[in-house]
């Protein structure tokens, strides 16, 4: 009698369970939106789930299903979500009509997390204070001055590559070098301090970064379905990584207030911000204008630069630029050893600029235009986010469609799509730096490895410098080629939440002598 009161009720909450499934997947047809069809439970990503494809992979395949429409929905697992397609209409959600996609996930329980006070993650009038506070940390004459870390830390790289040049793991060394440098100008930690193994900085981090299962389940449950995961408290990362970085950068912070020491990095950037409540921008410089967002619909929020507010940016500056720096690094070394041609002239423009000079200064790296294409090219190919999100926080109805989304439905820009369309791209699967060489204007929003609008990346300039001080290094100092145990065309992982390869990529390098 139990038993078949409990098979009654399992059959009933199955059958509920399949019909809850069923009934959301009928989302876009009710709504006359273009869509293919989904499977229960996975939507339209049963792929990345069986390691077939990645999530851009897939936007990538709707996003060619449907050339005439300017916007398809797809469903996100067990959410409808809508991909946008139309170059305009991307101008809309990322810069004009950017007050109804001000945000990209739900807002967060501050209180429970310091680290959930960050710049990638904060939502509404607390997110645009903060990035006006936070913008003047990354102007060209702050940048200037952080340089001198960046140049220390790459000489420790070609030191530990000298070592061994053969089948190299380029990813494994640029992350070393990525890591060095955010720990030394987020962190406040004295370059070099990373080589050591037993240091403990790298190894959380290290931790907090390894691709597990348990970890892409944590992220697919943060990203895919954020109110569960607060309600179960499952975060990103696990409480031991948060408790450890965030006493790294209070020791940091209360040793700079202590004492007397100054340091160019961002932690002296953020004790001045504390301390006057503003930091000085400097000399005006028009590369400065896209970190100069536009105010005017915000309300004037008071935010108080607390330890813990510090803390969080600290930390989203390795979460956001350390793995997505150091995969930009490895991926142009991988289109470079392809590419001897390109290769050679990058080395012959940074030997041309670089001739009587003893370091890499910023006006170089300024005036490496070449090496710059391939950085930009590579990171067309590959860029780390492969689709921005947006999340909609006013009612809005696309210009010239009947399509009206309410707040909550989150909105994806395919870059790796875009990225890839022959319409903005001749040859768009050529690796060709010099499709950048033309001065003449691209279209808006065809460009999109840091995003676009004012959530564009806060930290490309200095992500930008960082690489080119990688390249510039490597390109003195060797040439580059593939291992030929690296099989090719690569595969990407879809179980990563940044665009990665799956297969390790080692290269051989060759010495070069003066
Ligand atoms: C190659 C390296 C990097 C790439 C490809 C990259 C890419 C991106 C992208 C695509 C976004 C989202 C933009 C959008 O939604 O429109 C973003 C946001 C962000 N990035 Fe980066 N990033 C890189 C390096 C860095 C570095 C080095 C830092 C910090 C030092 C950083 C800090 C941030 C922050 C704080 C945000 C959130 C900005 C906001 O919402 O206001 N990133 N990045």
């Amino acid at each position: 009698m139990i038993a078949s009161i409990l098979i009654s009720v399992a059959a009933i909450l199955l059958g509920w369970l399949f019909f809850k499934a069923w009934s959301i997947n009928q989302y876009w047809k009710k709504r006359n939106v273009p869509h293919l069809e989904p499977t229960l439970f996975f939507g339209n990503m049963f792929d990345v789930v069986v390691k077939r494809r990645t999530q851009d992979e897939i936007i990538a395949s709707i996003y060619a299903a449907f050339p005439k429409e300017p916007i398809v929905g797809y469903y996100h697992f067990m959410g409808p979500r809508l991909i946008v397609r139309d170059i305009q209409q991307i101008e809309r959600v990322l810069i004009k009509d950017f007050k109804h996609f001000m945000d990209r996930v739900p807002p967060t329980d501050l209180k429970t997390n310091a680290l959930n006070i960050n710049l990638f993650g904060l939502t509404g009038n607390t997110w645009r204070a903060l990035r006006t506070k936070f913008s003047p940390m990354f102007t060209t004459g702050k940048l200037r001055d952080m340089l001198n870390q960046v140049t220390s830390t790459s000489g420790e790289l070609v030191k530990l590559l000298d070592k061994n040049l053969n089948a190299v793991d380029i990813k494994e060394q640029s992350s070393k070098f990525a890591l060095d440098i955010i720990a030394s100008c987020a962190f406040g930690i004295e370059p070099g301090a990373l080589d050591r193994e037993d240091n403990e900085f790298k190894k959380e981090a290290e931790r907090a970064f390894k691709a597990s299962p348990a970890a892409f389940f944590r992220a697919m449950l943060n990203i895919s379905f954020p109110a569960l995961a607060q309600k179960l408290k499952i975060t990103f990362l696990r409480n031991s990584t948060t408790e450890y970085f965030s006493n790294v950068v209070r020791d940091t912070l209360n040793h700079r207030r202590e004492s007397s020491m100054v340091r160019n990095d961002f932690v002296q950037l953020m004790v001045t911000l504390q301390k006057q409540g503003t930091l000085d921008v400097g000399k005006y410089d028009p590369n400065d204008e896209y970190l100069m967002i536009d105010n005017s619909a915000a309300v004037d929020e008071k935010i108080e630069l607390t330890d813990d507010i510090l803390i969080g940016q600290s930390f989203v500056f390795l979460l956001a630029g350390f793995e997505s720096t150091s995969t930009a690094m490895t991926f142009a070394c991988y289109h470079l050893s392809l590419n001897r041609k390109a290769q050679e002239k990058a080395r012959e423009e940074v030997k041309k600029i670089m001739k009587d000079r003893p370091e890499v200064t910023y006006d170089c790296l300024k005036d490496m235009k070449y090496v710059d294409h391939c950085l930009k090219e590579s990171l067309r190919l590959y860029a780390a986010v492969g689709s921005l999100v947006r999340m909609c926080v006013l009612p809005y109805t696309f210009p010239g469609t009947d399509i009206s989304i309410e707040p909550g439905m989150r909105v994806m820009i395919p870059a790796y799509a875009i990225h890839r369309d022959s319409q903005y791209y001749a040859d768009p699967e050529e690796f060709l730096p010099e499709r950048w060489e033309s001065d003449e204007k691209r279209m808006p929003c065809t460009y999109l490895p840091f995003g676009d609008g004012p959530r564009i990346c806060i930290g490309m300039r200095f992500a930008q410098m960082e690489i080119k001080c990688f390249l510039a290094k490597m390109l003195m100092n060797y040439r580059i080629s593939l291992h030929p145990s690296v099989e090719l065309p690569i595969r990407l992982n879809p179980h990563s939440f940044l665009t990665k390869p799956i297969q390790k990529l080692v290269f051989n390098l060759e010495k070069l002598v003066e």
